[in-house]
This record gives C-alpha cells, structure tokens and sequence, in this order.
C-alpha cells in the first residue's frame, strides 16, 4: 500500500498541514489530544474536506483540489475502527458483521464470514445480541464488520483507548492478527508509545497540527526517552513460569527471570521501564535485586539530561537510561561488559 497525504485543513485557529508518502501495511500516525489525528483519518476517509492539496491511495486520488476529486465514502473502500465500537444495538453479532460484507461490491468479496470468525474466534458469539458483549468481544465485532466490507486500507482511530489496559493487550494480537492473515493495510492513530511499537513498522508524528517527525516507533520511543516520566518501556515476551521462592521464574535470553508478577499463559508481555534498571561496571557481591543480568553495550544514545544505553542480553536487547556522569563513571562504549540489577517487582504484566 501507498498512501500520499499532502492536505492543508483549517478550523478557526487550529491548522492542520500533512505532507507525507506512506508504503508499507502498518502504519502509525502518532500525536498528542488536539494534534490534528482525527481530522487526518477523517480526510482519509472521506469524512472530512481538506482545503487544499492531495490525498492518494495506490496513485489513485481519494482527493485533489487540483482535480477536483472527492470521492465519496464509500467508494473510496476504507474502512474505519473507532474508539468505540459503534455497533447497531438491535442486531445480531453475525448481521452486524454481514453489514460490512453487503456494503462490499461481489467482485472485492476477498475475506469471507467463516475465515474471519476463524481469526477473530468470535464463532460462539454469532447468534447473540450486542448489548451484552464485553468491551472486548464488541471491539472484535467491530473490526470484523470492518474487514469484511473488504476494504483496501482499515484506518483504526485510537481502537483500543476506550479499554482497560489488560483487554487492550489481549485486542492487540487480534487487530495485528486479521490484518495480517488477510493482508489489509492500515493507519493505526494513538497516543501510546507502546501500542505503536506492537502495531507499526513506521510512525508520522503530528504536534499540534504541524508533522513534526517520520519515524520508526522504537526511534520515536528513544527520541522521547529523556521527557518521558516513565522513560524507555522495554517489552519482553517471557514464557515458561515456573515458581521459585515466592517469585515466578520465566525463561528469557538463554537464562531466566526472576518477577513477583505471575501469569498463566505459557508467553506473556510484560514491560521495564529504563528507568529500573541500575548498571555496575563490576558484578556486585551480594545485591537484593533478584536480576542480576550480565550484558554487553551495543551502543549509546543521546536523550536529554540522560543517556539511553542499548544492550544485548543473548539474543535479547534491552535499553537502560543513566545520568550523563554515571555513563562517564561506568566508561560505557559498544562492546564493554556491564551488569544490569532489576528487581523483581519492576516487571508490569501487560497481557
Ligand atoms: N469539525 C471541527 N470544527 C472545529 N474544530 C475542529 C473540528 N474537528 C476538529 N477540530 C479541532 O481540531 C483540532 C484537532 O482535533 P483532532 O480531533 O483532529 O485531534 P486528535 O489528535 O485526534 O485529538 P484526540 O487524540 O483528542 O482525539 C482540535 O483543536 C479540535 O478542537
């Protein structure tokens, strides 16, 4: 997919002014409240009128002033996953899904009711009413009406903030999931780092209404490490629990982990913040932290009034935050061997 966004919009005193060429299937478009998100996924969709410039999906031109082009909404075949879910209350879970499927033309029928249910594993649900669903399964319900309108992009506006944060990483690997098993594009808009890194390969960053930054996520994440009061989240994906003492133990760069967190899962996501992780130039003699990792600096990088120091554990990678004259004390240079103490109880369960 490529999308080509170069549009002007304004409203009283707010500007918005976008000027980027998206290629890829996960794209994040990053930004603040009031930063202009909407209003772009909006002119995407066909929702709202820019006032000036292009907008062009494959080359073909949704809008162009220029033109004179402005495809109505439902030609354009975009399709559109809200922070909520929108569902029509008096229908069933399976006629709110074949609502997609019937605004879908025969010839771009491509995703079909019994493969999505499969993905999404909402088959025990078709024949209830919506009313009484978890936040959860409604938000699965609407990404399936979405995907079975067949669209040629799906623009998600902040799909997950409307949930809980346990939910909002159990949604994540069914959004990344279905648009991957039925190669659908999309524009993935929010305002957490984190979900842009678990669901973008690319980041357009707007700050109030300006396009301030294109970007990887994990670079944005860096970028923002310094400001950021809970620095740089490190995500680890941790398997085989197995108690030990009071604590769980989980294997994790060819050794194993000590948290006080505990999951049933055989693989969950946890999160450590930079900010937790204390580095020795020497392996320390007797510390309470109940992680005492052995890593080698790969690099360093500048962010702020700190350094973010990048580590390889095995074949994980892991970043901590140091003040500048602590990396001067502890000479970090790529290649130096320090120690990283992490306590057990720094590790957040994300799902
Ligand atoms: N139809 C409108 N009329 C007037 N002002 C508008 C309209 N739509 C949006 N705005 C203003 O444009 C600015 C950007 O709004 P927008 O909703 O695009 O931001 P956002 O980044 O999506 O914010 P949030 O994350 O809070 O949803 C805001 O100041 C908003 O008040």
């Amino acid at each position: 997919m490529e999308l080509t966004v170069r549009v002007t919009k304004s409203f009283g005193g707010f500007r918005l002014g976008a000027d980027f060429t998206a290629s890829g299937n996960r794209i994040g478009i990053f930004g603040e409240s009031g930063s202009g998100k909407s209003t772009l996924v909006n002119m995407v969709a066909g929702l709202e009128r820019p006032d000036a410039g292009e907008i062009l999906l494959d080359g073909e031109p949704l809008f162009s002033a220029d033109r004179r082009v402005n495809a109505e909404p439902e030609r354009r075949r975009v399709a559109l996953v809200f922070q909520h879910p929108h569902l029509f209350p008096h229908l069933s879970v399976r006629a709110n899904l074949l609502y997609g499927w019937k605004r879908c033309t025969v010839a771009n029928r491509r995703i079909g009711l019994d493969d999505l249910v499969g993905v999404l594993r909402i088959g025990q649900l078709l024949d209830r009413g919506v009313n009484n669903l978890s936040g959860g399964e409604k938000q699965r319900v609407a990404l399936g009406r979405a995907l079975l309108s067949n669209p040629r992009l799906l623009l998600m506006d902040e799909p997950l903030s409307a949930l809980d944060d346990a939910l909002r990483f159990q949604i994540i690997p069914y959004l990344r999931g279905a648009c991957e098993a039925f190669a659908i594009p999309y524009l993935f808009i929010s305002h957490s780092l984190v979900e842009m890194r678990l669901m973008t390969d690319r980041v357009v960053v707007f700050d109030r209404g300006r396009q301030a930054d294109d970007t990887t996520p994990d670079d944005l994440a860096r970028s923002r490490m310094g400001g950021s009061p809970v620095g740089y989240i490190n995500l680890l994906r941790l398997a085989d629990p197995r108690e030990h003492d009071g604590l769980t133990s989980y294997a994790w760069g060819g050794g194993r982990l000590l948290l006080t967190a505990r999951s049933d899962g055989a693989e969950s996501l946890f999160e450590l913040s930079s900010k937790d992780m204390i580095l020795f130039k020497k392996h320390p003699e007797a510390i309470s932290a109940r992680n005492l990792l052995c890593c080698t600096v790969t690099g360093t990088f500048d962010a702020g009034r700190k350094v973010g120091v990048e580590l390889a554990c095995g074949a994980e990678r892991l970043v901590a935050e140091v003040a500048g004259e602590a990396a001067r004390e502890l000479e970090l240079a790529a290649g130096s061997e320090v120690y990283a103490a992490v306590k057990a109880s720094a590790f957040r369960r994300l799902g």
